[in-house]
């Protein structure tokens, strides 16, 4: 749906994006996650076509959206991290002028403005001149210009910077209901917005992109394995057979201050979930389970080591994310060489293989 490769932008001798690639499908909720300075305006800028890039090309539903901006920008509304509202204007006269903009038919104007003053809960406010109002109206008569004409592809910048806490609430509950009917895109640098709202985050760093993924899957391949811990009623003498028995990489044991009462750390490959065999397990060795807990790294942690200086995180993230490809890839015949895999992709993996390596062997001095 939306197809950006290569993108490169140049402020002066500034390099803002640099050589940023990735394909956003349709129906989605995708966020787009970075310091401040990390590119992100300037990214949805382009992809939008309020700013050219230097090198590469944005398409839209196929449409390059430098070549054939009018049927490129149909497909999408936009709001930008300063909603571009007339405020002498009334919501509703605002809102005429903008479905005259689009181009949405005259017979259809009225309704579709109804609706969407509806959706963004505006209606109240139609006759207010737009500078009379808070900034989480205003906002929300942004979103109401950005849904106008209802494009398939929603995206927007900062949606919910400056607004306090209710208001945060009921835009990113807003963005959730449109997320149903159109693919969204939303930058943000606000961790819990993007865990809270999305469910495929592009992390970008330096105007790279150094991960794309869903939030469950980045903090599986950043952690490396799976950990589930659990407080258990029983003696050891009962839970060591019983869990000795199960797919695990590694089980520790840890005494509570309750002498009936042991605790448990129970790891794993990343790609196993071991909860419902561990229960089975324990129910069978009449140990009843307290508690349960199972941990991955929150998306903060993830966030945080992959925009770290030094790009050690995001090597790792890349080995594992090629791991888990090459898993995969020789999964139906385990000693087949992978379909398409050219002996010279295979040098190249190689060589890249090593390179990493020295970078780790580098990284661990
Ligand atoms: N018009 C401009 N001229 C020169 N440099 C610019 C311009 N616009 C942005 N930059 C620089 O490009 C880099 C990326 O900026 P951008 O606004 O895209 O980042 P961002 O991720 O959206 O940041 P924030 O979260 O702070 O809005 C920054 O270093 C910024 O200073």
């Amino acid at each position: 749906m939306i197809e950006v490769k290569n993108l490169v932008k140049r402020y002066g001798d500034h390099v803002a994006v640099k050589n940023l690639s990735f394909t956003v499908e349709e129906g989605q909720i995708y966020g787009f996650l970075g310091p401040n300075g990390a590119g992100k305006s300037t990214t949805m800028n382009i992809i939008t076509g309020y700013l050219a890039s230097t090198e590469g090309e944005v398409l839209i539903n196929g449409h390059n959206i430098l070549e054939e901006p009018e049927e490129a920008k149909k497909c999408i509304g936009y709001l930008p991290e300063l909603p571009p509202v007339y405020t002498d204007m009334t919501v509703l006269e605002y809102l005429k002028f903008v479905a005259e903009l689009k181009k949405i038919p005259k017979d259809q104007r009225k309704k579709q403005i109804l609706e969407v003053m509806n959706l963004v809960k505006i209606t109240d406010m139609q006759n207010r001149l737009i500078k009379n109002l808070s900034k989480g109206y205003r906002q929300r008569v942004g979103l109401a210009q950005a849904v106008l004409g209802y494009p398939p592809i929603i995206i927007l910048d900062e949606p919910t910077v400056g607004l306090d806490p209710k208001q945060i609430i009921e835009i990113r509950d807003l963005i959730k209901s449109l997320g149903k009917k159109h693919t969204v895109i939303l930058s943000s640098h606000i961790l819990s917005e993007v865990s809270a709202v999305c469910d495929y985050v592009m992390i970008i760093a330096k105007g790279q992109l150094v991960a794309s993924d869903t939030p469950e899957n980045l903090s599986k391949l950043m952690l490396g394995s799976n950990t589930v811990t659990c407080t258990v009623h029983g003696t050891r003498k009962q839970l060591v057979p019983a869990l000795n028995a199960l797919d695990a990489k590694e089980i520790q044991y840890e005494n509570t201050p309750n002498e009936e009462q042991i605790k448990v750390k129970i790891t794993t490959e990343k790609d196993k979930d071991i909860r419902e065999e561990l229960f089975y397990a324990l129910a069978k060795a009449n140990c009843p389970i307290l508690e349960l807990t199972s941990s991955s790294m929150s998306l903060e942690d993830v966030f945080l080591e992959l925009t770290d200086d030094s790009g050690k995180a995001a090597r790792k993230l890349k080995k594992a994310e090629k791991e888990q490809l090459k898993q995969k890839e020789c999964e139906p015949e385990a000693d087949k060489t992978a379909v398409g895999e050219t002996s010279e992709e295979k040098s190249t993996d190689a060589a890249e293989s090593a390179a990493e390596t020295k970078q780790e062997e580098g990284d661990a001095q």
